[in-house]
């Protein structure tokens, strides 16, 4: 069995995500079969010694039926008020059911800010491990009702990789409506699955798609995602289908592996890489890509070609490739204002006080592996 299936399998701390199109169905709701299910491989994990937090899905989807929607609404004001009714029936559902093994359960809702504010990010930490401490098993979704657009998470997959690196686990279980991630979209006709990731290059060029069940929100884009933020963090991913939780929680020998990368993250690297949202985008020219992702230098604004957003000094901001890929990501040390003059000039065209560095190497976290 490779490495990475033997860290799952052998993993102390666990974070398992599960998905809404794993627990609902559009017109019933909140499926307290596959929850039950879910529950069962989560309680033997725990029994056999490991800890386990549940990023969970569904609450938009369990909100549906009590407020008589017959699909997953468009405008955030329903599918707040959606959340509001159908996490009290998630909370109480995943109650009751590890209730069957005497375990209890605690819900922690979280915004995107409890991640990038540092008092908030320390103050969810502890609550984990004391929640964790005391043998309970924490259930994470987003804060659904608080969470305006731009604060939202956008998606549990990232929000469970964020997660992750909070509480320090070994190991990410994503549970979906797939058995793993596939060559292309499965939906689109014959399709491989892969076994194993490790490194972008093994998922380069293969189609992802969106969600197809109309209750999930990201498909395999956030999944993807998600797995190179935990690779970052050094914690191996198994994604797997939900019903395949039992075999995914004991050999995890199911589903396709992630590997974790080989040196981890510095916690503030970390956070400027994947915990923030960039505030702007700069354009770089093929040299200054190599020089920036290559040979990690500082970029300087010589090498940039263009410049979007309205960012000030001090804001997060990503580098962008001539193909409009995100290359990097970087602390900014100008306003968007002060760019257009300085771009493409060489630093002895500059005035002594705009020759430093645009995004100093220190500040910067080039991607791709
Ligand atoms: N390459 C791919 N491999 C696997 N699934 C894919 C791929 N591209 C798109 N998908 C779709 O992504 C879906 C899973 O995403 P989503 O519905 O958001 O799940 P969840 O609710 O578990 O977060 C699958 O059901 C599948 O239709
Ligand atoms: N917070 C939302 C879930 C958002 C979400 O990412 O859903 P999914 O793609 O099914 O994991 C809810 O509970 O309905």
């Amino acid at each position: 069995m490779s490495e990475t299936r033997q860290a799952v399998a052998n993993a102390r701390r666990l974070v398992v995500k599960v998905g809404s199109s794993a627990l609902t169905t559009a017109g019933d709701g909140l499926d307290g079969r596959r929850l039950d299910a879910l529950v069962d491989a989560i309680a033997a994990r725990i029994g056999a010694g490991s800890q386990i937090v549940l990023v969970s899905s569904g609450a938009i989807g369990a909100g549906l039926a009590p407020l008589s929607l017959a699909k997953r609404p468009r405008d955030l004001a329903s599918q707040q008020a959606a959340a509001s009714v159908g996490q009290l029936a998630l909370a109480h559902a995943y109650g009751e059911s590890f209730g069957r093994y005497s375990l209890t359960v605690g819900q922690v809702l979280l915004t995107s800010d409890d991640v990038v504010r540092r008092a908030h990010y320390r103050n969810a930490q502890r609550t984990f491990s004391r929640l964790l401490a005391l043998g309970a098993v924490p259930v994470v979704n987003e804060n659904d009702t608080v969470a305006t657009e731009e604060i939202k998470f956008g998606d549990n997959d990232r929000l469970a990789a964020l997660v992750a690196h909070l509480v320090a686990a070994d190991a990410l279980v994503l549970l979906s409506d797939v058995d793993g991630l596939y060559d292309g979209d499965p939906r689109s006709g014959a399709t491989r699955r892969i076994d194993e990731v490790t490194g972008d290059a093994d998922v380069d060029g293969i189609s992802v798609g969106m969600s197809s069940s109309g209750l999930g929100t990201g498909g395999m884009v956030s999944k993807l995602a998600a797995a190179r933020t935990a690779a970052a963090a050094g914690i191996p991913v198994l994604l797997a289908g939900a019903s395949q939780a039992a075999d995914a929680l004991t050999e995890a020998k199911v589903g396709t592996a992630f590997a974790a990368a080989d040196s981890r993250l510095s916690a503030r690297r970390f956070w400027l890489g994947y915990a923030t949202d960039a505030r702007g985008r700069l354009h770089l020219d093929d040299g200054a890509v190599t020089a920036v992702v290559r040979r990690r230098r500082s970029l300087l604004a010589a090498g940039i070609t263009g410049v979007d957003g309205d960012f000030e000094a001090g804001d997060v901001v990503d580098l962008v490739d001539p193909a409009q890929r995100v290359v990097a990501r970087g602390v900014v040390a100008y306003d968007a204002v002060e760019l257009p003059a300085l771009i493409g000039r060489s630093s002895h065209q500059l005035p002594a006080e705009q020759r430093r560095e645009v995004v100093h190497a220190d500040d910067l976290v080039p991607f791709g592996r």
